[in-house]
């Protein structure tokens, strides 16, 4: 066919119409009648027509092969003429350079190009330009607002007198392989965030590209001084750190706790990021690492502090939440993953290597019927939460050959006492804190906290006045008088605050009322927890007692000896058997547990995914109207001294029992 439109294409051009229409009829048969068909009815010229057809194919094909080489051309001046960097999709300097376009060029040359999101957005450098829509809750708005974001391909824009030119380079495939294939990158697809960069420079020197590189990254570092980045890694099967949130700051003056051991836990921190700390540990052949324990009842601010220390050191805080992790493989991929300067958070630790605690426990009680009764409250709270990842699994990421150094592991724990001992020895626990109940100290700063004027001095937006500071700190002290020392959690004081958010008089006026109200269902759930105790107690009595008289009738048939020792043999026999069977259950019970829990893995990724979310939040899920929190038994120091990996002291002086504002 082309032949044939080639063929007359050249006849036309040399005007020789005879020629080309022999020539035609030689190479299609049938033409010139299919021609006099055309002049007769329809009254056209089929050699004119198949012509101008020749034609249009070739100045296409011309156009094709002058815009391949337009666009060799534009590479060869481009490679020429600029010098560039290109940056991974997955690397923090493409966000950071995202996020100094956005806040530079993109928003502010007013593009009319953007895209559109109401999903959460996973790249910080994009949520850093979101512009702050709030949804408003009280009108029970179940919509996440549309957020709108600059988007781009390429973008030009002079920076320090040069020229640069910064190419987001889409790597989806179905771009690729579709008709999109040409259409510009700003057209094809929403910006994910995290597509690879090619940064250029009009000019042969790289130098200018790494000036911009290091603004991008200065800029960052001041975005992020108001915020902390948390990530979490929300899909077990994913085995990544796969979302970041971004928490305002929190400073450490608004976590209530004794001031000696707050200033001590941050000089501790700032000595061991000090470089010379490192070299000290690196040329003394010492793991260069360090671990907190924070330990007390649930609401006394473990997590809070974790925050603070993270936002007051600059560091991002890898948040795991031990009962949700899926096994001892994704905890060390995880591990694995972290960058050598970070802050990791293991909430719940006491959730690791319940079973085997438990099954010891069994193996060494000597009566099996009492074991059970011997439980205490706190044991079975403690099994109610499971992890399947196990202790051995964890003291490897901590200090095992593969771990990582330079980080600084922060655990958790409602129930310290239970940890095995390998957890906390030094080197894996350096120090342990223990957050307790409320001193009234730092109820009167938390009071102050909450109804002073805001930071840049303003009142709170829902109060039109601000009280005078005299007046409010008469206030917060008769509130604290109230508050009696070490009975209420931090949380539980936040709690009833919040209730009297706009009103700071009813709020140190109504707290006496409260009080005894909370201190009358303290002493219930006390009493309750008594009588439990003791019917148990009675029970474990009773059933002993019935016990020995069934033995001691069994020994009154037998006279000799002989006949005694026969039977001990005999119930020692019946005791092993039974046990044996006992043994044989629980491993049933554990294969169904597995089972379960990996129908159940993608029902807890989404409530870990909520739980994280919500404790990140306000934490007033917290705050009930239950005397939760009230420990008897407190340790018997809150700050345990620990040596370290080569036997040296750690210089934290030696605390009270009551870590929570117990030194005001
Ligand atoms: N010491 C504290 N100072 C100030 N606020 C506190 C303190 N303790 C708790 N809170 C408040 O109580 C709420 C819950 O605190 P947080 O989650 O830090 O407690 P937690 O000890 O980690 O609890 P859990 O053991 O249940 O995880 C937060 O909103 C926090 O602001």
């Amino acid at each position: 066919m082309n032949s044939i439109l080639a063929l007359a294409g050249t006849s036309l051009l040399n005007n020789d119409r005879s020629t080309s229409a022999e020539d035609l009829e030689q190479r299609i048969p049938g033409f010139s009648m299919l021609q006099d068909f055309f002049k007769k009815w329809l009254r056209l010229d089929l050699t004119t027509l198949l012509t101008a057809a020749a034609l249009m194919g070739a100045a296409s094909t011309g156009a094709q092969s002058m815009q391949e080489t337009g666009s060799k051309m534009y590479w060869w001046i481009v490679r020429f003429l600029t010098a560039s960097i290109s940056i991974a999709g997955n690397d923090r300097l493409n966000r950071e350079v995202l996020n100094w376009l956005g806040a530079h060029v993109l928003l502010k040359k007013g593009t009319r190009i953007l895209t559109a999101n109401s999903e959460s957005i996973r790249n910080d450098a994009w949520s850093y330009r979101r512009v702050s829509q709030e949804r408003n809750d009280y009108h029970h708005e179940k919509r996440m607002p549309v957020q709108y974001l600059p988007t781009f391909g390429t973008t030009w824009f002079i920076h320090k007198r040069n020229i640069f030119m910064v190419r987001r380079i889409l790597t989806s495939s179905s771009h690729y392989n579709s008709a999109w294939a040409r259409t510009p990158d700003e057209y094809a697809g929403a910006p994910e965030g995290d597509e690879p960069l090619v940064i250029m420079c009009l000019g042969r020197s790289v130098e200018p590209i790494k000036r911009f590189l290091n603004t991008c990254r200065e800029f960052a570092d001041k975005q992020r001084e108001a915020y902390i980045t948390v990530r979490i890694s929300k899909r077990s099967y994913d085995e990544t750190w796969d979302t970041t949130i971004l928490r305002p700051l929190r400073p450490l003056q608004t976590v209530h706790f004794d001031e000696k051991i707050k200033e001590s836990l941050v000089a501790d921190i700032d000595n061991y990021l000090d470089v010379n700390t490192r070299k000290f540990y690196n040329r003394r052949g010492i793991p260069y690492r360090r671990g907190f324990l924070l330990y007390g009842p649930p609401g006394t601010g473990k997590t809070s502090l974790s925050l603070a220390l993270a936002g007051r050191f600059g560091l991002e805080l890898y948040l795991l939440h031990m009962p949700s992790v899926r096994d001892d493989s994704v905890l060390e991929k995880l591990f694995t993953a972290l960058p050598p300067r970070c802050l990791v958070l293991l909430e719940d630790i006491d959730a690791v290597g319940i079973k085997r605690r438990s099954r010891n426990r069994d193996d060494s009680s000597d009566t099996e019927s009492d074991d059970d009764s011997d439980k205490s409250d706190s044991d079975s709270d403690l099994d109610r939460g499971r992890s399947n990842c196990t202790l051995s699994g964890l003291l490897n990421v901590l200090d095992g050959v593969a771990s990582q150094e330079g980080r600084i592991v922060l655990m958790t724990s409602n129930f310290a006492e239970k940890l095995d001992k390998a957890l906390v020895r030094p080197g894996r626990v350096d120090k342990m804190l223990y957050l307790g109940h409320i001193s009234q100290r730092s109820s009167e700063l938390m009071f102050l906290r909450m109804f002073g004027p805001d930071a840049d001095g303003a009142a709170p937006a829902d109060r039109a006045v601000q009280l005078p500071q005299d007046q409010l700190q008469q206030l917060a002290l008769d509130f604290s008088k109230h508050i009696l020392d070490d009975v209420f959690t931090p949380a539980q004081i936040q709690g009833y605050l919040l209730n009297y958010r706009d009103s700071p008089v009813d709020a140190a006026a109504k707290v006496e009322s409260w009080v005894q109200e909370e201190v009358r269902m303290i002493e219930a759930a006390k009493e309750k927890e008594k009588k439990a105790a003791e019917s148990k107690k009675k029970k474990r009595k009773e059933r002993k007692r019935r016990k020995a008289a069934k033995l001691a009738e069994a020994m009154r048939d037998y006279d000799s000896d002989e006949d005694l020792e026969e039977l001990r043999q005999r119930m020692k026999e019946e005791k092993k058997k039974k046990k044996g069977q006992k043994d044989e259950t629980e491993e049933k019970v554990e294969d169904k547990d597995t089972t379960e829990n990996k129908d159940k893995d993608k029902a807890e990724d989404e409530e870990k995914d909520e739980a994280s979310s919500d404790k990140l939040d306000t934490g007033n899920a917290t705050l009930g109207k239950t005397p939760n929190g009230v420990s008897d038994d407190k340790p018997a120091k809150d700050e345990v001294n620990a040596a370290d990996e080569n036997g040296a002291a750690a210089e934290v002086p030696e605390t009270k029992t009551n870590g929570v504002g117990g030194g005001h």
